[in-house]
């Protein structure tokens, strides 16, 4: 018996034994998540993991939020299938639109990405910028979480709708993407932002790009970092850390296999092995 008042998902239907080698599932749009993985591989090697790429519905960020709670639901009821300990949504735009909503609906614990990078940024900064999806810069969550954990701090929401299209096309060396980026950045460097959240678990993948164009003493918030040290602590709570070797990763998308494995060699330094699933409640 796992129960904590911490979670909503109470495990009660898993032995012990079978809850520390079950795996952890993590899901995002696409390739964005594979930061919150890279995350999990340095943290957690020790957890075996099921990954979701919901492809087929890139990009959540311009999606409505029935839509989002449709395809959420249809994930974690998959997850559920696979006898998962606990979900990661490493997706800002899931996080910050469904994840209220359905944390009760499921058994397991669930952790999104929000909580864990704002809280991580106002211990930084006071002047706090936000690079997110059209849907998580409108639902405000970032703002609304860090003025609840520190009313006086300052925050300023940009929506980047050309992000997650340009790094799913692999273009982020492209020129464009760099001109896109500056315009995107400039009304937070106007308002002389100290700290910058990257408010969408693909936007890490363009670090470079935005190193370049930020000052030097703007400090960058990957939430990735901190939703998986979270994750630990609530392993750790729940004592279901796996202390055996995992296995290895399984990847699963519902659009192109291909398409995934190839741009997921240079995120993670192999090429994974992904399957193609069908994910029927997920059609809208
Ligand atoms: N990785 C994304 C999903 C982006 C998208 O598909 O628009 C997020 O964190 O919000």
């Amino acid at each position: 018996m796992f129960s904590s008042s911490i979670f909503e998902g109470n495990l009660d239907n898993f032995s012990e034994q079978e809850a520390q080698r079950s795996p952890i599932g993590v899901f995002d749009s696409g390739v964005g998540g594979l930061t919150v993985l890279r995350q999990i591989y340095k943290q957690l090697p020790n957890e075996s993991i099921i990954y979701f790429g919901d492809t087929a519905h890139l990009p959540y960020g311009i999606r409505s939020q029935a839509e989002i709670l449709q395809y959420v639901r249809a994930i974690l009821n998959w997850m559920q299938q696979q006898r998962v300990k606990m979900v990661i949504m490493a997706c800002n735009t899931s996080s910050a639109l469904a994840l209220e909503n359905v944390r009760q609906e499921f058994n397991f614990p669930i952790m999104g990405v929000v909580l864990p990078g704002a809280k991580a940024a106002v211990q930084m900064g006071k002047r706090i910028g936000v690079i997110a999806t059209p849907a998580t810069a409108k639902s405000n969550a970032y703002r609304q979480a860090m003025m609840e954990i520190k009313p006086d701090v300052q925050v300023w929401q940009v929506s980047c709708p050309e992000f997650v299209p340009l790094i799913e096309q692999n273009r982020i060396h492209d020129p464009y993407t760099t001109e896109v980026a500056s315009a995107y950045l400039e009304p937070l460097l106007k308002q002389e932002i100290d700290t910058l959240i990257y408010g969408c678990t693909h936007y890490p993948l363009l670090a470079p790009v935005l190193r370049s164009l930020l000052p030097a003493h703007v400090k960058l918030v990957d939430p990735a970092v901190h939703v998986v040290t979270a994750c630990a602590q609530n392993l750790d709570l729940l004592n279901i850390r796996n202390n055996h070797l995992p296995m290895p990763t399984r990847f699963a998308v519902s659009g192109c296999p291909q398409q995934f494995a190839q741009s997921g060699l240079q995120w993670l330094g192999y090429t994974p092995l992904v399957e193609k699933i069908h994910l029927t409640d997920a059609t809208v």
